[in-house]
């Protein structure tokens, strides 16, 4: 089990990181969500044992994971939010050098590279520099790097930034595919909720370096269960009707969204008042829908902020 006992970051007088306990269980996968500047990525920095908490500590099996540094940093990979891949080396030189940093070498190596290429999708780009690779090339190259020490926990930081719908499918397909048939225990930051859902058993919602909620989704999804959501479909948006929503006393919170607005509330029974008030604002309602709560409106309902803010 790897596990933070209420640790805190600090840069300069700045505290990013605030009293956080969280734990990730062997073959488990867990989403740590947030928006960004929330902390995650420093919060991973010291769950990965690459930088060290201003206080409290990070244990691994229940030891402090720097009593413990070179055997731990063998159990876990950790693919980065910026992409650790010299740009210069192809596909395969690239996994050789952090291969051989591992100590692997000889046939073993070659036959973890080859293995990785071809669960990668590389294997046909393999004499490519990095250089000429599209962006999600790049990123399955970077998830290949982090396995390639055939580590049990994989930490990922937001590893879809920037790609292509079809290499983000891949890659999540991959990732679910090394927790449940290869036992890896992940954990996987993202603000994108949807990833988080698909892949995640628990989760952590970090706001500001504190967490804000933590569960299974189910869980979480309680938290706003005790009302509905809505999803007003309009025209066009209007400042008048949004201050209308503003002032009911029904309605707890409401993001404006393309087309219209989405709106939590206490009640289950919304859907009179707001054709009501959008008429009164001449506003025309395209469609009003009741929602299953996703975990944007929890972060909605506990933050009052999107998590792409
Ligand atoms: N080395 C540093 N020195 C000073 N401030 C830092 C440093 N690293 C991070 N921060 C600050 O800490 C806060 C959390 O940053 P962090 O990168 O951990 O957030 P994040 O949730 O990963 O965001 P994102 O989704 O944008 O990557 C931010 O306000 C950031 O500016």
């Amino acid at each position: 089990m790897l596990e933070t006992e209420r640790v805190e970051k600090s840069f300069g007088s700045i505290k990013v990181i605030k009293e956080v306990g969280l734990y990730l269980k062997q073959g488990e996968a867990v989403g740590l969500l947030g928006p960004n500047g929330a902390g995650k990525s420093t919060l991973i920095d010291m769950l990965s044992s690459l930088s060290k908490p201003t206080k409290g500590q990070v244990l691994f099996n229940g030891k402090p994971v720097f009593s413990q540094l070179s055997s731990f940093r063998n159990r876990i990979g950790v693919v980065p939010q910026e992409l650790a891949l010299y740009m210069e080396l192809t596909a395969e030189e690239n996994l050789m050098f952090f291969g051989k940093a591992y100590q692997l070498k000889g046939a073993k190596l070659k036959q973890k590279v080859d293995q990785l290429l071809n669960q990668v999708e590389l294997n046909d780009r393999r004499k490519d520099k990095v250089s000429t690779f599209s962006g999600g090339m790049k990123r399955r190259l970077n998830l290949a790097v982090a396995l390639i020490h055939d580590p049990d926990y994989l930490i990922l930081d937001e590893p879809t930034v920037g790609i292509d719908p079809h290499s983000r499918r891949y890659l999540l397909d991959l990732i679910k595919k090394l927790q449940v048939e290869d036992n890896k225990t992940v954990l996987y930051t993202s603000h994108y909720m949807e990833e988080v859902e698909f892949l995640c058993d628990r989760l952590y919602v970090l706001d500001r370096g504190s967490i804000i909620a933590a569960g299974t989704q189910e869980e979480i999804k309680h938290i706003v269960n005790q009302g509905s959501t809505y999803h007003l479909m309009v025209e066009s948006s209007s400042q008048e009707l949004e201050l209308a929503l503003t002032a009911h006393d029904k309605i707890e919170r409401f993001i404006q969204q393309d087309d219209g607005y989405r709106i939590v509330s206490y009640s289950n029974d919304l859907f009179e008042d707001l054709i009501q008030l959008a008429s009164e604002a001449n506003v025309r309602v395209q469609g009003i829908r009741v929602q299953e709560p996703t975990l944007e409106d929890v972060f909605l309902h506990l933050t009052g902020r999107s998590l792409r803010d």
